[in-house]
């Protein structure tokens, strides 16, 4: 597995970083405003009725605040949260286990939840619809089917593989958000709030300076952010500045437009072996020996939302500022 900085899936230093950072309400939860004000809403009313959640789904690039806002949802409801992911769950007894262990009104959050293998899933049918489950008694001849209630809980799946999931499941969510990459201003106050919580100083410009380079995911801006307070305490005074972010993160090979290796890769693969594009999906993900599905949900947004890469009907194109970005004569 790679270990870049600027790598936006999870790295072992996260979980630290993570856990201290963490916002813990709606409105400590910088941006998204649109899923936030909707899950005010519903979280409100829920409690208003005394009533469980509606089944969550937060689909979106790695280290974009999914399972933040999970955690959220829970503080928020004033119920636990017990986690687990697609490919932990083997067994269709194995989640019907976890199910009816719930308490009423509890979050069960599951990560990945496009990995859940089908028999698994077959199981969250009846529970998310009727919070029911079906489970055999017996052997053979003997053997029979009873149907066991559940509480009221409120599933809260994440998935970075929105086109993985099947149509069972996902019609079962009653609330569906995409989350966006944060513009530079709402991770300038992610960034600022951070350092605030880690006690490192930092003025307006290096903060911009961090923020632009964070590839519009708050998981790098903290993790940048960290890095850079090394710099700014071992080489400078401690405080960060525009020029302590700069030097270190030119140090760090993090590119101004916080792109990373898998970025570069795939945008080079186009210039470079195909002459700029148009290059079909596919073809693409062979050449750089990755999945056409992850270079189109976890990849490429970013550089789709950038103006890197124009998706038109006969594949990839490399734009122009593609090109200038990596001083390549177009
Ligand atoms: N809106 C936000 N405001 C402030 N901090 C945030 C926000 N979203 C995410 N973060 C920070 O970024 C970190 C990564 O977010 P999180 O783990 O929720 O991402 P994720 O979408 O679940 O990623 P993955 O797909 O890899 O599981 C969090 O620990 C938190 O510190
Ligand atoms: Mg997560």
């Amino acid at each position: 597995m790679e270990k870049r900085v600027i790598s936006t899936q999870m790295q072992d230093e996260d979980i630290k970083i993570e856990k201290t950072l963490r916002p813990m309400t709606l409105d400590e939860y910088i941006g998204q405003e649109k899923a936030k004000a909707n899950l005010k809403v519903y979280i409100e009313a829920a409690k208003q009725r005394g009533e469980s959640l509606d089944h969550v789904l937060f689909y979106g690039p790695p280290g974009l605040g999914k399972t933040t806002l999970a955690g959220i949802i829970a503080n928020e409801m004033g119920v636990h949260m017990k986690v687990t992911s697609g490919p932990a769950i083997g067994k269709p007894g194995e989640m019907a286990a976890i199910l009816s262990n719930l308490a009423e009104g509890d979050i069960l959050f599951v990560d990945e939840i496009h990995r859940l293998n089908r028999q698994v899933e077959e199981v969250l049918y009846p529970a998310m619809e009727d919070y029911v489950i079906d489970i055999m008694v017996g052997k053979g001849a003997t053997a029979r089917s009873i149907r066991l209630d559940l509480p009221h809980f409120t599933l809260v799946g994440a998935t970075t593989r929105a086109g993985l999931l099947s149509a069972p499941l996902r019609d079962r969510f009653g609330v569906v958000h995409h989350l966006e990459f944060y513009n530079v201003e709402e991770l300038k106050t992610i960034i600022v709030h951070s350092a605030k919580k880690l006690e490192v100083k930092i003025d307006e410009e290096g903060a911009i300076e961090l923020a632009r380079r964070s590839r519009g995911t708050p998981r790098l801006a903290n993790r940048l952010l960290k890095r850079v307070r090394d710099f700014a305490q071992v080489q400078y005074n401690g405080e960060i500045t525009k020029e302590v972010a700069s030097f270190a993160l030119d140090l760090l090979e993090v590119d101004k437009m916080g792109l990373d290796q898998n970025d570069r890769n795939i945008l080079l693969t186009i210039i470079e072996k195909f002459q700029g594009g148009p290059v079909g999906l596919d073809t693409l993900a062979a050449a750089i020996g990755e999945d056409a599905g992850t270079i189109e949900d976890v990849y490429e947004p970013y550089l789709v939302k950038n103006g890197f890469i124009n998706r038109t009907p006969k594949g990839r194109v490399a734009t122009e500022f593609a090109y200038h970005h990596f001083g390549i004569e177009g």
